[in-house]
């Protein structure tokens, strides 16, 4: 049961391809945009009035729609309009919380094992939803932009027609700037999460982001320029809008994993310690939740949005959860053949055949490693007279293949586990340097908004580094003892085998 229920639940963060890439099926006719209320003049010319007063700060307050992640101004009338189009009446609302800034908070009380808010489909925005420039939407279609990129240009698209949209009071109530690591600058990246892989991880996000706003504008918006304008559909508005999904879309996995972002719903926080998750309910015909324990009126409720590291959380979602609050928290180790090996050809070799590259990184949690790292370790140190095992070590180092992964080379196993030892020491120096130069950093900023920016991420940056260097320090404690315990054994070996020597002498 458990086991069905975990295939079930919904995360809000689904996955993004890595390469989020757009088919082109057919070309098309060009095709002239105007919202059902607005002329077309007007449209555009209050389409260039918001980008205008963003003014010099746009690369700071980013694009002008929504609000203050923060604000709760608009929160009264997102809660009505939600209620005129179909929400029914909740035990929950909007409120400023410590946890998540705003997020939805026990009005009355709830019962564990309580289902709660039942938000209709008519509210969800999918990639099937009616676009308000229909036009727009009908190019997408057309060119098969696949769900994620549709969904973010159909935010922008709709974000811009403000009330003429029926999202508007959804869309104002959405922060302004999502948290979220598509906002951190290179700079700030390299300087704040050097120690960290995550730093990696969200530089190929930004990548994916950059490269799909530049494919639709390439293939598509450069042919439509009057459905699509420059000054509205760019690489800032793509940033918003992509922050947006990663931080809130939902996939469902009892609408055959279909992703959707699902007003209401998305105000919910996340918790570690919470378990129960976002899905469609068949019987009520709605996204619900099922409450793993009771809350009295005036506490926050939560939800989880997945088991996700803290660094997957910072990724994401632009937080990291207290230390040692994150039970699926893991930090990923990075390993590497050496290329001084006299093997180091074919040890590659073996590693290509099974999709696995010379550095690989692994996951380590507080309570292990992976087989697949130990593999992998194997075959980092084994001798040019192992070479026939080569492929059976890559095999078991590989996360995708069936093969058999308990693998074992007694002959070796010390010089593996002291080259994983090896490789998290140098790792856990890594973090130790940022975290003791981190206290003296950024001292020189004059800007105070500036200052909180910096004090802010630097924050979150030490959190992170804190947790991932905590696991390093667990897995080096472990590794240091197991080696303990086969160097004494070796030497306990020794002493008998010298001891039945002198017997036998
Ligand atoms: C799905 S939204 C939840 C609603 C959000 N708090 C809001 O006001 O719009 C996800 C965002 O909420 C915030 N959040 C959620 N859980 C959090 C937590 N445990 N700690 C800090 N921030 C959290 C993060 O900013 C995240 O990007």
């Amino acid at each position: 049961m458990a086991g069905a229920s975990r295939i079930l639940q919904t995360t809000f963060l689904p996955t993004f391809s890595k390469n989020p890439s757009l088919h082109t099926t057919r070309s098309h006719s060009h095709a002239c945009c105007v919202p059902p209320t607005t002329k077309r003049g007007s449209f555009f010319d209050r389409i260039r009035c918001s980008v205008a007063a963003a003014g010099e700060d746009t690369a700071m307050a980013g694009v002008l729609w929504g609000c203050d992640v923060d604000s709760v101004d608009n929160a009264a009338a997102l809660q009505a309009w939600l209620s005129e189009s179909g929400l029914p009446p909740q035990k929950m609302g909007i409120q400023k919380v410590e946890v998540g800034e705003r997020g939805l908070v026990a009005l009355k009380n709830v019962r564990k094992g309580e289902k709660l808010l039942f938000v209709p489909p008519s509210l969800f925005i999918t990639a099937d939803s009616n676009w308000s420039c229909r036009e727009a939407g009908e190019v997408l279609k057309q060119y098969n932009v696949p769900d994620w990129p549709l969904l973010a240009t159909y935010l922008i698209s709709e974000a811009c027609l403000m009330n003429s949209s029926r999202w508007s009071n959804y869309i104002a109530a959405l922060p302004r700037q999502p948290y979220s690591l598509l906002y951190w600058t290179r700079p700030e990246l390299d300087r704040y999460l050097e120690a960290s892989q995550i730093r990696q991880r969200a530089i190929e996000r930004i990548n994916d982001v950059t490269g799909t706003y530049i494919d639709l504008r390439d293939r598509i918006f450069s042919k439509h320029p009057d459905l699509f304008p420059a000054e509205v559909f760019n690489m800032e508005s793509y940033r918003w809008s992509f922050g947006i999904l990663f931080s809130r879309l939902v996939r469902l996995p009892s609408m055959d994993g279909r992703v959707a972002l699902v007003p209401w719903a998305d105000m919910l926080n996340h918790s570690c310690e919470v378990d129960t998750f976002l899905d469609y309910d068949r019987s009520s015909q709605g996204v619900v939740f099922t409450t793993d324990r009771a809350y009295q009126p005036g506490e926050q409720v939560f939800i989880s949005y997945g088991k996700k590291s803290n660094g997957e959380l910072l990724l994401s979602y632009g937080f990291v959860p207290r230390e040692g609050t994150n039970p699926s928290d893991s930090v990923e180790l990075s390993l590497s053949i050496s290329k001084s090996d006299k093997c180091y050809k074919e040890k590659v070799a073996a590693l290509k055949k099974q999709g696995l590259s010379a550095t690989q990184c692994f996951p380590l949690q507080i309570t292990g490693w992976p087989l697949e790292l130990m593999a992998y370790a194997y075959l980092a140190v084994s001798p040019p007279s192992m070479i026939s095992q080569f492929d059976e070590m890559a095999a078991a180092a590989s996360n995708k293949t069936t093969s058999k992964k308990d693998i074992r080379y007694g002959e070796i196993e010390e010089d593996a586990l002291q080259f994983i030892l090896d490789s998290c020491e140098a790792c856990i120096s890594k973090y130790s340097k940022f975290l003791q130069s981190s206290g003296s950093m950024d001292l020189d900023v004059t800007n105070p908004k500036l200052l909180n920016r910096k004090a802010f991420l630097k924050q979150l940056a030490v959190d992170l580094c804190t947790s991932e260097r905590r696991m390093l320090f667990r897995a080096q404690y472990i590794l240091r003892r197991r080696l303990r315990d086969i160097r004494s054994g070796e030497l306990k070996a020794l002493r008998l085998f010298d001891g039945l020597r002198k017997l036998f002498k």
